[in-house]
């Protein structure tokens, strides 16, 4: 579906832009609220759901291992593995070549025998669920019909992500299937699970394990929790976690992943965990090097949009993401925008995870130049092709000063991998000329003054 010119895309609709309308077409939750701030669970889903490629991590892998001297350290190719050749198939057809970092390191060890516990973090994208998945289908035993891999999530949603992973890998294993734990999943009492893979959330896995006993956690030979980090803010899923784990046997593998790795994850992790192997991947630094930043003295909301009307045709150039502060000056902003005949997206806190992955895809593809949004965004979407950022409004904190990682996270991935990126900032009072002031100091980088009326000035910066 294409946007007509001078309308404004939220989530896969298309609606006319005319102001206070556009709220009638928000999605609510259950509830009948507006969904807000939007949840790690759902930004770990958005993640899933727009990303199409490993994200790309120069940074070492740091292996705590117990035995240095193992021969398995590391592989460069899957055929290393000796992945049975089904599996290689659908390794391939996935289009993966090679390894991924966090792989090459986790991978010789969640496959070889004897099989040896492990904690492995790396931000997300870097290949973590793909590994585990391998590990899974590889340590099935087809022809025994009772499950003997075990993945706990957070959510359901979740769970479904990583069976789409399992299936897209076992497609060439077809003798072994895949059974989800999830709400709403139905096993009558007195039948018992024959597929040898599960994957669910904790509370229906303890239902199915204790309470329906459909399956035996006992014949479980390896079991997974994935998104550590996630599992241990959603209330009650710890507990559940734990008292999963003591149902399985001593000698069932154990892997433990996590984007993240706070203290509070560090310390459940190695609860849940027996005598674990740790590899950490560092995470790729953010950084305001190759990012040449502006400011442009505005005297309030409406001068603020002539001065973005005024470099409007620069951010179309390439593509641009302009942050706004709340949801209702996003939507003012775009309807203004809109008035003007520019074609805009438009992405903020009430859309539903699957809405806004259609918002990011289609502007990924190039569909509309400009995104308009507001924090839910500064994380987590990668999309290339961005080279400028405008901050329509500065970031701040609760006590209104500068919010120093938010702006980091908003324009450091306009210029990444060495890449040109802009950043415009629009101020308009001597309070948020201040929070310049505060982001200078912090990152110890100019941000240099800027007229938008001088077109000329304007060319030159950008050449
Ligand atoms: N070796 C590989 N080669 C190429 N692409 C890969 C490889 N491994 C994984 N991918 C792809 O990279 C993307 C990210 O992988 P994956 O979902 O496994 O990462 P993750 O670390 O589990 O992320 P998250 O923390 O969000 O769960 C996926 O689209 C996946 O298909």
């Amino acid at each position: 579906m294409d946007a007509a010119p001078g309308r404004i895309v939220i989530g896969c609709w298309l609606m006319d832009a005319a102001p206070g309308r556009a709220a009638d077409w928000l999605p609510v939750d259950a509830d009948g609220r507006r969904a807000s701030v939007m949840a790690p669970a759902e930004q770990s889903l958005l993640n899933k759901l727009i990303r199409h490629n490993l994200v790309n991590n120069q940074n070492q892998v740091e292996v705590l291992q117990r035995d240095p001297s193992s021969p398995l350290f590391s592989v460069k190719t899957f055929e290393e593995l000796r992945l049975k050749p089904q599996l290689l198939q659908g390794v391939y057809n996935m289009g993966f070549n090679r390894p991924s970092r966090i792989q090459e390191n986790a991978l010789p060890m969640m496959l070889a025998e004897p099989y040896q516990n492990l904690i492995a973090q790396s931000q997300s994208g870097t290949g973590k669920t793909a590994a585990f998945s391998l590990a899974m289908l590889s340590h099935v035993e087809p022809s025994n019909k009772w499950p003997q891999c075990l993945c706990i999530t957070p959510t359901y949603e979740l769970a479904l992500q990583i069976g789409f992973v399992i299936t897209q890998m076992g497609k060439f294993y077809p003798e072994v299937q895949l059974a989800y734990a999830v709400r709403g999943s139905r096993v009558p009492r007195g039948t018992l699970v024959e597929q040898q893979i599960v994957i669910g959330t904790p509370g229906t896995v303890l239902d199915w394990a204790l309470k329906l006993k459909v399956f035996d956690p006992k014949k479980i030979r390896l079991f997974v929790l994935d998104e550590a980090d996630i599992m241990i803010g959603i209330q009650g899923h710890q507990d559940q976690s734990i008292r999963i784990q003591r149902l399985l046997p001593k000698d069932c593998q154990m892997l433990l992943l996590s984007a993240t790795f706070e203290e509070s994850v560090w310390r459940f992790a190695k609860r849940v965990i027996p005598d674990p192997i740790i590899i950490k991947l560092k995470r790729e630094e953010e950084t305001l090097e190759t990012i040449k930043q502006f400011y442009v003295v505005c005297k309030e909301k409406e001068d603020k949009f002539t001065a973005l009307c005024n470099i409007y045709g620069i951010l179309t150039i390439a593509q641009a993401m302009i942050f706004c502060q709340t949801r209702s000056m996003a939507l003012w902003l775009c309807n203004r925008l809109f008035k003007e005949g520019h074609q805009v997206a438009l992405l903020s806190g009430e859309l539903m995870v699957e809405q806004r992955a259609a918002v990011i895809e289609r502007f990924r593809d190039g569909k509309e130049k400009v995104l308009v949004t507001t924090n839910v965004c500064s994380r987590g979407i990668d999309v290339e092709q961005v080279s400028i950022v405008v901050n329509f409004d500065l970031p701040v904190d609760r006590d209104g000063n500068a919010d120093n990682e938010t702006y980091l996270h908003r324009i450091g991935r306009t210029g990444r991998f060495g890449k040109r990126g802009f950043a415009f900032n629009l101020v308009d009072s001597q309070d948020s000329m201040d929070i310049i002031n505060q982001i200078e100091l912090h990152f110890g980088r100019k941000i240099l003054k800027l007229d938008t009326d001088d077109l000329d000035e304007l060319e030159r910066i950008m050449k």
